[in-house]
């Protein structure tokens, strides 16, 4: 589908020129989109005239959104630099400069975007012309800035400041430089990911998931379009338009877990296999906070990844993130969706009928795939009320087999597996804390020699570092601590 080149009239408040050719597959009700493929030729300047006179009709959010365990974060310093020069600190127009545009979506379009005097931070910035939508998208927009507002997490968006001038409105987020996990897909052999990358990318989704649930947030749109990749490999779920808001009532629920023997090491990251046998169960009570109340009658999403109850149009709930998981984790592992019909109706209808997922089951698979298929089964029952995930959130699917030895409260400090396709850029912080690892993998390494040496099990001492740089020692078998 072409969209027009966009004109402004000199006297408008933006110039925000350019074509772009956009297919999609994301449907709202009646239309139907896609975004398999997007290629776009900009010219594009903020209107100077405008951006000094700008600041009258400025509603500027930035100095109000806090977020003080993220103070050292560098996109802050860099906005907290900005704001402290402006003569009434707030953040401007004026102070941005764009640099190329990066993509156009239901709403609006995005250009990647820096400070203008400070060249060390990008930024994404989402601009919608909300004079261009009609009343439907319009709440869509609304939608979503008010849900970016609310995100503190570092799977999903910060929303730096949102600037309104005129009838445009401005979202300045975090700029993701990996592209979305779609076309990373595409550039895999048979469109799809090793078995330890598919979980961390699954696991770190779910963890941004179990947040928007926590919050009442229905997100409705999971897919890989709709996952970027930031510098560093960890993903940053994107498009809050379609989600819904619910109450969520948090409670604590008694719960059985595997407690391992005192000396039982657990491998980290490599697949683990099936449960340990020296483990003995133990009653705790663990945090659930699932909008299990949340209730829609919209029809959104995209095709493949609609929920049957979604499909039927009786109304659905937090179930449809459940669903879309499920078939995320399929699409990652088997490159395509498990219920793809050669129409977008035969599609919907394969969804809707009674028949179960099913999978090709290769000769000489990657241990784990049975517990990922186990996963995926239980994520795609078809009644709501059965499916993993509904009754009680995150907590529940974080525990399934598949998961196995991740520790979750660890996961944004995983290294991202290597992908191809995916260049991951080092911060400087990072290559500093290398060093400093670097020298303690050092220390521990002589000081496991030296206690080796003296009949200690080095395997006890391995686990004090919960770093995924390091080696697991598990009696004879040593797993290193990566996703690949
Ligand atoms: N933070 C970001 N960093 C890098 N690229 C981005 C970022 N946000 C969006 N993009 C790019 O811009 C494109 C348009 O994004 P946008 O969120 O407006 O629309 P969309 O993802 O197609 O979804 P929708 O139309 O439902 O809003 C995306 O496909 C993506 O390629």
């Amino acid at each position: 589908m072409d969209e027009p080149t966009l004109l402004f009239p000199p006297d408008t408040d933006l110039d925000l020129s350019f074509t772009s050719t956009t297919t999609d597959r994301t449907f709202t009700s009646s239309s139907a989109r896609t975004s398999l493929a997007r290629t776009s030729s900009l010219a594009l300047s903020f209107n100077d005239r405008l951006s000094t006179a700008s600041a009258a009709v400025d509603i500027v959010s930035s100095t109000v959104i806090r977020r003080p365990h993220r103070s050292s974060d560098p996109n802050w310093t860099a906005i907290k630099a900005a704001t402290n020069l402006s003569s009434d600190g707030r953040l401007h127009l004026r102070h941005l400069k764009l640099l190329r545009h990066l993509g156009s979506g239901d709403l609006g379009r995005v250009f990647l975007c820096r400070l203008r005097d400070y060249d060390g931070a990008n930024f994404a910035l989402k601009v919608v012309d909300k004079d261009l939508l009609n009343p439907k998208k319009l709440s869509h927009a609304e939608t979503e800035a008010e849900i970016l507002h609310t995100l503190d997490h570092p799977f999903l968006p910060t929303l730096y400041a949102r600037i309104d001038v005129s009838h445009y409105t401005c979202l300045l987020i975090d700029y993701c430089p990996g592209g979305d996990l779609h076309s990373l897909l595409r550039k895999q052999p048979g469109n799809r990911l090793t078995l330890s990358a598919a979980r961390f990318f699954a696991a770190e989704i779910l963890v941004a998931l179990e947040y928007l649930h926590a919050l009442g947030v229905v997100y409705r749109d999971l897919k890989p379009e709709n996952v970027l990749l930031r510098e560093d490999g960890h993903v940053m779920l994107s498009d809050f338009d379609l989600c819904f808001k619910a109450d969520v009532a948090p409670t604590f629920e008694p719960c059985t877990v595997h407690k391992p023997k005192v000396g039982s090491t657990c491998g980290c990251f490599s697949y683990n296999g099936s449960r340990s046998r020296d483990s003995r169960e133990r009653v705790v009570a663990e945090f659930v906070a699932e909008p299990i109340t949340a209730f829609s009658r919209s029809c959104v999403g995209t095709h493949e990844y609609l929920a049957p109850e979604l499909v039927s149009g009786n109304g659905h709930g937090n179930g449809v993130d459940w669903w879309a998981f499920g078939v995320f984790i399929y699409e990652l592992l088997y490159g395509t969706t498990p219920f793809k019909g050669c129409s977008k109706e035969n599609t919907l209808r394969n969804i809707a009928s009674p028949n179960n997922v099913r999978f090709h089951v290769a000769e000489n698979e990657e241990v784990g795939m049975v517990e990922a298929r186990d996963l995926i089964e239980k994520l795609l029952v078809k009644d709501p009320r059965r499916r993993l995930g509904c009754a009680r959130g995150a907590t529940d699917v974080k525990r399934h087999p598949f998961f196995d030895g991740i520790k979750w409260p660890l996961i944004r400090n995983y290294r991202a597996p290597e992908v191809k396709g995916l260049v991951l850029r080092r911060k400087k912080s990072d290559s500093h804390l290398s060093h400093v690892n670097s020298k303690r993998r050092r220390w521990w390494k002589r000081l496991g020699c030296a206690l080796r040496n003296k009949g200690t099990r080095f395997d006890l001492l391995s686990n004090f570092s919960n770093n995924n740089y390091y080696c697991y020692v598990n009696d004879s078998n040593v797993r290193t601590g990566k996703f690949n």
